[in-house]
């Protein structure tokens, strides 16, 4: 019991990848549904500390990281500082963490051959996988660090995961999943930094559902609901990885292209178009027609962004005006 108190106790359960072997017993205590890690800070003699500036920088790990974990909320920061931190104590040369539920994947540093790599679980949650890779191999100690280096990390990351959930959720439309207005307006204005840098053309859609008014009329609100969630997905199956889509309001979408010049864009736009005329949006049993108008503008330097979304508008009001269901581009 005495021996429990002068350890730091962390509630998270660490499992690694199979070709690792299983958690040395010397770091860990197994309890009924859990692994309890406990940090291995004590091993360390301050005689040894004093003269292995190895066992040094280890103990600086174990020392500085906790605070400068705190420091930040935001997911990547912590692990560049875990990243950095275990670079100094072990030399390790690269870091990817991903979460597929939350569609995360980062990697920092180079990917090397030996690895060793952790699922990351608490009793409630599941908080993504880790992966550290170096040239040399990792001993059982080093190993052992870096476990207790995600212990340290643990509760930070679950709370930088929840901040992050809660900074999209303010920043995603409810019905359709896509950006909102003001994610769009953050996308775009990082964007056009992109497009200035690297003098690369940036091309915005806007998008305008067809007589949309006469299918909530028609086949009721309800219907109309899924007609939106049904176009914002059609888009997003048009695009690339790179491209964003937002509602704009309404039954309004504005799509932000990449490095997509006029003619590129135009092709884009109308593929959007013919998906969605050709996909069938069914709403309890009945097949809800829905097609749409896009207005293509790309952003030039005589202008700002506001005023390419306007030239997008221009030229949707255009497509309205002319027959709906048809792309038109405007210079
Ligand atoms: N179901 C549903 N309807 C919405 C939502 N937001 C806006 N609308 C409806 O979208 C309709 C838009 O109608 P209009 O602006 O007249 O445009 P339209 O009927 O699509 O006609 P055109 O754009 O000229 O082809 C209105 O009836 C709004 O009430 C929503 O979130 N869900």
């Amino acid at each position: 019991m005495v021996l429990a108190k002068q350890k730091q106790v962390i509630d998270i359960k660490l499992v690694r990848d199979k070709t690792m072997g299983p958690i040395a017993q010397s770091s860990r205590e197994l309890s009924h549904s859990n692994i309890k890690l406990f940090t291995a800070a004590q091993q360390v003699s301050p005689a040894n500390r004093a003269l292995d500036n190895r066992e040094t920088l280890r103990e600086q790990l174990r020392e500085r990281l906790p605070r400068l974990l705190q420091t930040t909320l935001e997911l990547e920061q912590q692990l560049k500082l875990c990243f950095q931190e275990l670079h100094r104590a072990l030399k390790v040369d690269g870091l990817e963490y991903s979460h597929n539920n939350e569609n995360i994947n980062l990697s920092l540093g180079r990917r090397a051959t030996h690895s060793c790599s952790y699922r990351l679980v608490t009793e409630r949650d599941f908080n993504g996988e880790i992966c550290f890779s170096r040239r040399s191999r990792f001993d059982e100690e080093e190993l052992q660090l870096i476990e207790s280096t995600l212990g340290q990390l643990a509760y930070p990351l679950r709370n930088a995961l929840s901040y992050r959930q809660a900074v999209q959720l303010a920043l995603r439309d409810p019905l359709t999943g896509v950006g909102n207005r003001i994610a769009m307006d953050n996308a775009l204005h990082h964007e056009l930094q992109v497009t200035q840098r690297n003098e690369q053309p940036l091309s915005l859609l806007l998008l305008d559902l067809d007589h949309f008014k006469k299918i909530n009329d028609t086949f009721g609100h309800s219907a109309g609901d899924q007609a939106l969630k049904h176009a914002a997905d059609s888009i997003r199956h048009a695009i690339r990885d790179i491209d964003q889509v937002f509602r704009f309001g309404g039954e309004e979408f504005v799509i932000v292209l990449r490095n997509s010049n006029q003619e590129c864009s135009t092709m884009v736009a109308e593929r959007i178009r013919a998906r969605l005329e050709s996909m069938q949006c069914q709403f309890q049993g009945q097949e809800i027609p829905v097609t749409a108008s896009i207005g293509v503008a790309t952003y030039n330097d005589k202008e700002t962004i506001r005023d390419t979304l306007q030239r997008a508008d221009q030229a949707l009001y255009k497509a309205k005006d002319q027959g709906r269901n048809r792309v038109i581009s405007l210079d």
